[in-house]
């Protein structure tokens, strides 16, 4: 099957010392339709592997294709104009605006310039863009906040509008940066069931998660990174049953067992 994302030997340095890569560099793949936790511990890499896939970090060594395109070197607007969208840790809003137009700005304004979005095409596109973007906010619960605006909004439901904000531009693959930090149960679960739908409709996901009851239950398969490097890769039933990983990442057999449960 041809690959979605391909990331090979990548390296990357801050100030002398490797985040990412160790001695052979990293290396990994991603199959269309795929839906990928990312794990490690703190400070592991995995926003740094985000910033990268995403342009806006450059690697020092590798190459990733997306799409059958070279994007290592590629601007994250570039690299957003084919189809590849991120959340990040702190949702990148316009706290002045409601929360539907935030959403439809996000859908052609991939670089976050808002200037251009006031005069680009989504006006046009207003009436059909809302529909979806209320569509959105059904699913996960907050028809209600459409109209507030953003700056009102609790720590969760501004994760749910990052996530809002990136799938109405309809990307072929979203990276997710721990979508569930604030967010309380209710609103995880409902999360976790947009998740699914997305996935169902074929778009390919990479979820950063530290919340696992949350991911082993979603994905298909899990990359596990220590100190840059990856550890394990496989569906989630290999790596919690996989020696390494546990005593590397999941704190012993006890904690392992918990996840299984
Ligand atoms: N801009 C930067 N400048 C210098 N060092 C950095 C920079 N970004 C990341 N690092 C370092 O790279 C390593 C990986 O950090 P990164 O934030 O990618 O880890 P993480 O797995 O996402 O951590 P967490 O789970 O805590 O979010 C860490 O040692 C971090 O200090």
């Amino acid at each position: 099957m041809k690959k979605l994302l391909q990331v090979s030997n990548v390296t990357k340095q801050f100030g002398g010392l490797r985040a990412i890569g160790g001695y052979n560099g990293l290396s990994f793949d991603v199959d269309p339709g795929s839906f990928t936790g990312l794990i490690g511990p703190n400070g592991s890499g995995k926003s740094t592997i985000f910033n990268l896939l995403s342009g806006f970090l450059k690697p020092n060594s590798g190459s990733i294709v997306f799409d059958g395109n070279d994007i290592t070197t590629a601007p994250p607007e570039a690299i957003s104009e084919r189809g590849l969208a991120r959340t990040f840790q702190t949702p990148r809003t316009f706290s002045s605006l409601t929360v539907i137009d935030n959403v439809i700005v996000g859908a052609d304004n991939p670089g976050e310039r808002l200037r251009f979005s006031w005069t680009g095409k989504w006006r046009n596109q207003e009436a059909e863009l809302k529909h979806e973007a209320v569509e959105i906010f059904g699913r996960v619960g907050l028809s209600h906040r459409v109209n507030d605006r953003v700056g009102d909004l609790s720590g969760g439901e501004l994760r749910m509008l990052e996530v809002a904000r990136q799938m109405i531009r309809k990307p072929k693959l979203i990276l997710l940066d721990e979508p569930t930090a604030g967010v309380d149960p209710k609103l995880q679960q409902n999360l976790a069931d947009l998740l699914i739908a997305i996935h169902r409709k074929g778009t390919t996901i990479i979820v950063v998660e530290h919340n696992l009851h949350f991911l082993l239950d979603l994905v298909d398969n899990l990359l596990v990174i220590n100190r840059g490097e990856l550890l394990a890769k496989g569906s989630p039933e290999e790596i919690r049953s996989n020696p390494e990983v546990v005593s590397a990442y999941l704190g012993g057999q006890d904690a392992a067992q918990s996840y299984k449960n």
